[in-house]
C-alpha cells in the first residue's frame, strides 16, 4: 500500500488534484442511544415540521431511499423537495401525508435550475450524479453533471442562504487506484496512494473536494455553510440495476453466473437503507455538530459481510436459483483481461453506429478483481449512526427485491 495519499481524500487523478482537510476535533465517543429513536419519538405535530429538504437525483436508487427515509425519520420536515432530471411515478403517492412533497423536474448542470430549487432549503442533500463505469457516457458529460453540478449546488447555496450540504460521494474517491493496491480493512485515515483515470472516480474526487472545500463559506445573511460528504461503498438493495443485470444474466445462461474473480478479493459493501439512513442522520446533527462535522468525510459501512463483488451478490442471486460455476482454472485472469479489452475496442469501434457498454471493461475488471474493504466507526464517533437495518434485514429485504423483478424485462 502507498504512503502518498490518503483515505481522507488526499489523492489525486492523473493530471488532478484531489485534497480533503484531516479530521478535526473530539470524538463525542458513543454516548448516543439508537440513532431512530431520537427522531421517531418527537411529536408530530404542525409546529414540529418547519424544516425545508432538497434531495438532488431523489428519484434514483440510493436518492429514492433517501427521501422515503427522510419522510419516516424527520418529524421536523415541512416540505421535502425532489429534484431530478427524471421524476419517477411513485412520488405521485407520497403527496399525501402530512410533508408536502415537491417534484422539481430539473438538471443540476443548469445552475439557474439549482439555485430556483435550493432558494428556502434548510438543508441539501445533493445525490444526484452520473454513475457510469461503463462507458455510456463521455467524459465531458460525466465532469459536467457530477463536478459542474455540484459546483452548482454549492453556489446555490451560498448565493441563496442555504447552511447544510450533505454530498454523497464515493468509495472510488480513494480507492481502488490504478495500480491495483488493496484496501484492506481501511478508515478514512489510511494511508493511501488514491490516483485515478477514470472520469467516473476523477469526477467524484473533485466534486468532493469542492464540497469540503466549500465549509465555512459565508452564505447569504452572513452564516456559515456546513458541509460533508458520505463515501458509500459498493451499495445493494432494493432498486440496484446491477444486481437486475446480473440476475437476468443468470436466467439467459440457464440459471448459472460464472466466476471470474477469486474469492479471497474481498469488497466492502452496504446496504441501501443503511445508507440512506446516514445521510439522514448527518443532515439531522450537522447543525448541532458542526464544528465537528463540518468539512469530513465519512465512509458508509453497515455489518454487510466481506466478500468478493461475485460472492456477495450470490447471497441473493442464490435464493432466487442461481448459482455461481467456478471457470477461474478454464478462464485465467489474462483471458479477462483481454476480454475485457476487447470489448473497450469493440466500444470504440461501434461507438459511430451503436452503444456497446458490456459490464466487463478494463476498469470493472481492475476494481472488482482488487481488495477493497473498509473499517471504521468515525460516523458512529461523530453523530451516533449505528445501521438500521441488520445484515440479515438487509439480505431479506434484497432477496424479495430479486424475487419480485424474477420475470420482469431484462
Ligand atoms: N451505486 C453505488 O454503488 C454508489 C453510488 N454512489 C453515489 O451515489 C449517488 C447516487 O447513485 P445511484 O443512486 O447509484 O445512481 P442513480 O443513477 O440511480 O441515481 C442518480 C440520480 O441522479 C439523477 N441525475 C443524473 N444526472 C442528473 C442531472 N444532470 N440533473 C439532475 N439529476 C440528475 C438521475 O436521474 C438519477 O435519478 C451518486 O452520486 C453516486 O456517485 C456512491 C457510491 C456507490
Ligand atoms: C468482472 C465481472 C465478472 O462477473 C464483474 C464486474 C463487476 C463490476 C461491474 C462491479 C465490480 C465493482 C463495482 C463497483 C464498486 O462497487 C464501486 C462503485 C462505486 C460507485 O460509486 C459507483 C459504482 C461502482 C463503481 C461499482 C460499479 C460496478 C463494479 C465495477
Amino acid at each position: 500500500m502507498g504512503q502518498e495519499g490518503g483515505a481522507s481524500g488526499r489523492g489525486r487523478c492523473v493530471g488532478r488534484l484531489a485534497q480533503a482537510p484531516r479530521e478535526e476535533g473530539p470524538s463525542s465517543g458513543g454516548q448516543f442511544g439508537h440513532p431512530g429513536t431520537v427522531a421517531a419519538g418527537m411529536a408530530d405535530s404542525a409546529e414540529t415540521r418547519k424544516l425545508v429538504y432538497l434531495v438532488t437525483g431523489g428519484c434514483g436508487f440510493l436518492g429514492e431511499h433517501v427521501v422515503r427515509m427522510l419522510l419516516q425519520r424527520e418529524p421536523r420536515l415541512y416540505e421535502l423537495r425532489v429534484f431530478d432530471l427524471h421524476l419517477g411515478p411513485w412520488l405521485e403517492e407520497l403527496k399525501t401525508g402530512p410533508v408536502q412533497v415537491t417534484a422539481i423536474q430539473g438538471d443540476v448542470t443548469q445552475a439557474h435550475e439549482v439555485a430556483a430549487a435550493v432558494a428556502g432549503a434548510h438543508v441539501v442533500i445533493h445525490t444526484a450524479g452520473l454513475v457510469d463505469v461503463f462507458g455510456r457516457a463521455s467524459p465531458e458529460t460525466i465532469y459536467e453533471v457530477n463536478v459542474q453540478g455540484t459546483k452548482n449546488v454549492i453556489e446555490a447555496c451560498v448565493q441563496t442562504g442555504t447552511r447544510f450540504l450533505v454530498y454523497t460521494s464515493s468509495m472510488e474517491v480513494v480507492g481502488p487506484n490504478i495500480k491495483g493496491h488493496p484496501f484492506y480493512r481501511g478508515n478514512e485515515d489510511t494511508p493511501y496512494e488514491a490516483i485515478h483515470r477514470h472520469p467516473y472516480p476523477c469526477s467524484k474526487a473533485q466534486a468532493e473536494r469542492l464540497v469540503l472545500e466549500a465549509n465555512g463559506r459565508k452564505v447569504h445573511g452572513g452564516l456559515s455553510l456546513v458541509t460533508c460528504a458520505l463515501r458509500p461503498t459498493g451499495i445493494y438493495g432494493e432498486g440496484h440495476q446491477i444486481m437486475r443485470d446480473f440476475y437476468h444474466q443468470g436466467l439467459r445462461l440457464g440459471g448459472r453466473l460464472f466466476r471470474a474473480i477469486p474469492a479471497s478479493v474481498e469488497h466492502s459493501r452496504v446496504y441501501v437503507g443503511n445508507v440512506a439512513w446516514m445521510h439522514v442522520l448527518v443532515a439531522q446533527e450537522l447543525e448541532q455538530r458542526a464544528a465537528l462535522m463540518g468539512g469530513q468525510v465519512y465512509f458508509c459501512y453497515d455489518e454487510s459481510p466481506y466478500k468478493s463483488y461475485e460472492d456477495f451478490n450470490m447471497e441473493f442471486l442464490g435464493p432466487c436459483g442461481l448459482r455461481l460455476v467456478d471457470t477461474r482454472l478454464l478462464v485465467p485472469y489474462w483471458l479477462l483481461m483481454l476480454l475485457a479489452t476487447l470489448n473497450a475496442l469493440l466500444q470504440w469501434l461501434l461507438r459511430p453506429l451503436l452503444l456497446y457498454a458490456p459490464l466487463l471493461n478494463p476498469y470493472t475488471l481492475a476494481v472488482a478483481n482488487t481488495t477493497f474493504t473498509v473499517s471504521t466507526n468515525k460516523a458512529q464517533r461523530h453523530f451516533g449512526y449505528k445501521p438500521l437495518f441488520s445484515w440479515e434485514d438487509s439480505r431479506t429485504r434484497t432477496i424479495r427485491w430479486v424475487q419480485a423483478v424474477e420475470g420482469s424485462a431484462p
